[in-house]
């Protein structure tokens, strides 16, 4: 069966549990937003996903196969980390020839807000520009499942909507997204997990994410 299927997942930390069972499944065409506090362990449980990070128990399985290391995922998995990835002296256009193979390059070299950053060095662009290059050589990257660490992060909201708008469309791959912009999180996902107390649990009204504790009513305070 086609779906990233992730199973028991179990992290601590110098002895504090940051992961317990962890089980969650995204299929092809699929958005999981993942929200959670500070600290809550996303970006951890991202990495045992994409296999950078060990985990005292991990179950990763790709549309049938079971992945053991970083090697095995690679191909089938990639992931958008929390910080910039990106070689900070390579012009964008020698780093889109880097990470994309030919016949992905054209849709990022021909776009309107790539363009004109063509023939500047990583270092230079600002840092909006950067986080828009990294998310969309990974939208346009091979592999079908792509994890996204605050992919918002900095982006302003007219390309925000654009890497929604893509998202959105994008019927051939499965996305895990966690941001702290939970709005948008909520307009690109299929379905909502809040990691909480090393758990996840699936949320299906927004209001539940008050009940968990995961923001507060702020109109109680002010008797609005
Ligand atoms: N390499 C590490 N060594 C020790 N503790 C770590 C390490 N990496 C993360 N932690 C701890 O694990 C917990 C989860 O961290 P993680 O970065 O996964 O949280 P997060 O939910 O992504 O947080 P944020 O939303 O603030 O980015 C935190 O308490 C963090 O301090």
């Amino acid at each position: 069966m086609k779906h990233l299927h992730i199973d028991s997942i179990r992290k601590t930390y110098h002895g504090k549990l940051i992961l317990s069972d962890i089980f969650l499944t995204c299929k092809k065409g699929e958005t999981v937003g993942l929200l959670g506090r500070n600290g809550s362990g996303k970006s951890t449980l991202l990495k045992i996903i994409f296999g950078i990070e060990d985990a005292e128990n991990k179950f990763v399985k790709v549309n049938g196969k079971v992945l053991t290391s970083f090697a095995d995922s690679s191909s089938l998995i990639n992931y958008l980390p929390q910080d910039n990835f990106l070689p900070k002296e390579i012009k964008v256009h020698n780093i889109i020839r880097l990470f994309l193979p030919p016949k992905r390059r054209n849709q990022l070299l021909n776009n309107d807000f790539i363009k004109p950053l063509l023939s500047r060095k990583f270092k230079v662009l600002s840092g909006g520009e950067k986080r828009i290059l990294e998310v969309l050589l990974l939208l346009n990257s091979e592999a079908d499942y792509i994890l996204l660490d605050e992919p918002f992060n900095g982006i302003s909201p007219i390309n925000r909507d654009f890497i929604i708008k893509i998202l959105n469309d994008e019927k051939n791959k499965g996305f895990i997204v966690t941001d702290h912009d939970y709005e948008n999180v909520l307009k690109v996902a299929d379905k909502i997990l809040l990691l909480k107390d090393g758990l996840l649990k699936e949320i299906s009204k927004e209001k539940e994410l008050l009940e968990h504790g995961y923001f507060i009513n702020t109109s109680d305070h002010n008797g609005i």
